[in-house]
């Protein structure tokens, strides 16, 4: 995120110490910068489902650790607020006048989250009024909005992409904010990945600079699992089901040929998490390609040696590839151009391609005919509507974004963090990139699954190693596996050359 200024970072999130090392990283509050509120009681005191439930409301108190592994001796580090209803809240219904927005590229599980906000707004806290800004952020300056009612969003669920639409780029704080003013909208739901909580950051202070009674809340939506801090994004389970289906193609194609390879690409581009699950699940998959993990073609413990064996010995493989694996090796000989989409990500040049000819190149050369079918399913999973559990996690995700936006709470994004829903202050969201750690135990796991090389010799590893333990602070940094993503370490401040481990 570049240099933070202590101000700015101290109006992003509020830390508080307490004993033994204890560190409450927590989210903004109205009554950070108004004064002289009034609150009410929770409607849902007096709402016949949850009044006879024990302990419903969130103690003022309850925090959720980051790390779940430690030693008798260890700090006991930062904690999160933990997310859900509170006694007291700062808007009564009727003053309520909520709006969702959908910004990014489609992920399963948007239609999700739109009903559940509706839904939750409706029946818990007896809000009806709730817009929907059309095709992400610039539909709040340059679009009509449509009106959400639980009724027109009861089946939504069922169906994939966003019913409201989104886009990339487009982002303007003032033009935005004014527009927030002008319709008195005092609840901002803002669903979309890490360059939609970086714009929502910016909405953020602004309505803060303004001193406007305007709950941000962000719902973190990352196909590629790329969000840090929470164990995972809504819609990643999803698609790594989905993907199986395109293994499976793969397989049955790559088994039915003479030298059959089939070549799958998977969506992941700073991140290989999609293709580390699918290629774990499936247990068809002989060799799975990462971002994070450098890999190369040629010589000894390459990859075309590696296919060579598994043709000889299995008469067929299946390769599966993240979308960003390999782009260094791939832009030298591409000379990919610079180019950027509307939000400023870079374009990838599309690697499944790329090596399924260099496959074939190699296999020529060696006059060995094989047959190679390349299957890039990126929109087809992206398009289809969430899985039960996703539906879930979007229900929660949902309803602890409207408890915390009624409970005067700002400047958060909703999220699970070592299985319990949290408000994590935007600052810790956008600060870094999720990415798989391969000197962590899931990519272990993996390369004992598939078999596949590591593609590094012994002085790599080392160094890798060096480079993690010299980043990591707690026990559990890195611990993808066991304890979702909470413990991964930036690895973008390590990145490494991938000619370092092509010669
Ligand atoms: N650094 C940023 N500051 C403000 N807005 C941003 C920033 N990066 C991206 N955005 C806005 O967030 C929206 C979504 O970003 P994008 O990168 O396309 O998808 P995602 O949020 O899924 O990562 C776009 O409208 C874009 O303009
Ligand atoms: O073709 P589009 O819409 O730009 O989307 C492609 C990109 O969207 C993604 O699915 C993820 O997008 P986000 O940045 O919105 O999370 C990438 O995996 C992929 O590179
Ligand atoms: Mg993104």
């Amino acid at each position: 995120m570049g240099t933070v200024s202590a101000e700015d970072n101290a109006i992003m999130m509020k830390v508080v110490d307490g004993t033994a090392g204890y560190v409450l990283e927590d989210v903004p509050h109205f009554v950070d910068y108004i004064s002289d509120l009034p609150t009410y009681p929770n409607p849902l005191r007096s709402n016949p489902a949850y009044s006879v439930v024990k302990q419903y409301f969130v103690d003022m108190d309850d925090t959720v650790p980051q790390k779940v592994v430690v030693h008798k001796d260890s700090p006991r580090g930062v904690h999160f607020r933990r997310a859900g209803p509170r006694q007291k809240v700062y808007f009564k219904s009727d003053e309520v006048s909520a709006c969702i927005v959908t910004c990014g590229g489609l992920c399963p599980g948007l239609n999700t989250v739109i009903r559940e906000i509706v839904h939750s707004l409706d029946y818990m806290y007896g809000v009806n009024a709730v817009l929907g800004i059309d095709g992400g952020y610039r539909g709040f300056y340059a679009k009509n909005t449509i009106s959400l009612t639980p009724k027109l969003t009861n089946d939504i669920h069922k169906r994939g992409g966003t019913i409201l639409g989104t886009s990339r780029g487009g982002h303007d704080t003032s033009k935005i904010v004014d527009s927030i003013q002008d319709r008195g909208i005092n609840q901002v739901y803002i669903i979309g990945g890490d360059g939609t909580q970086k714009g929502a950051a910016a909405i953020y202070k602004e309505i803060r600079r303004r001193g406007l009674k305007v709950a941000v809340a962000g719902i973190p939506k990352t196909i590629d699992n790329d969000i840090p801090v929470i164990d995972k994004s809504f819609g990643f389970d999803t698609a790594v089901e989905e993907a199986q289906r395109a293994i499976n193609a793969a397989h049955v194609e790559a088994e039915s040929a003479e030298n059959g390879i089939g070549v799958v690409k998977l969506m992941g581009r700073y991140s290989g998490f999609i293709a580390m699950y699918a290629t774990l699940a499936s247990r068809d998959v002989d060799c799975c390609l990462i971002p994070e993990s450098p890999f190369y073609l040629e010589g000894k413990g390459g990859l075309f040696e590696y296919i060579e064996k598994m043709l000889k010995v299995n008469g067929h493989m299946v390769i599966v590839i993240a979308e960003g694996a390999g782009q260094e090796l791939l832009t030298e000989s591409l000379r990919a151009k610079n180019e950027q989409d509307a939000s400023g990500n870079k374009l990838l040049q599309d690697v499944g391609f790329w090596i399924s000819e260099r496959i074939k190149e190699h296999f020529a050369k060696l006059k060995m005919s094989i047959t190679l079918k390349y299957i890039d399913p990126t929109y087809m999973i992206r398009a289809i509507p969430s899985n039960a559990s996703d539906n879930v996690y979007c229900t929660l995700l949902a309803q602890s974004a409207v408890h915390g936006a009624m409970s005067g709470f700002t400047g958060f994004t909703v999220g699970l963090v070592n299985g319990r829903h949290t408000y994590i202050p935007f600052n810790r969201i956008i600060e870094r990139q999720n990415k798989v750690v391969i000197t962590d135990r899931m990519w272990a796991r993996l390369l004992s699954s598939t078999n596949q090389p590591s593609f590094l010799g012994p002085k790599e590893t080392t160094d890798l190693k060096k480079e993690e333990s010299s980043l990591t602070g707690l026990l559990d940094e890195g611990a993808t596996s066991e304890e979702g993503n909470s413990g991964n370490i930036d690895t973008s401040t390590s990145t490494r050359s991938f000619q370092q481990y092509c010669n």
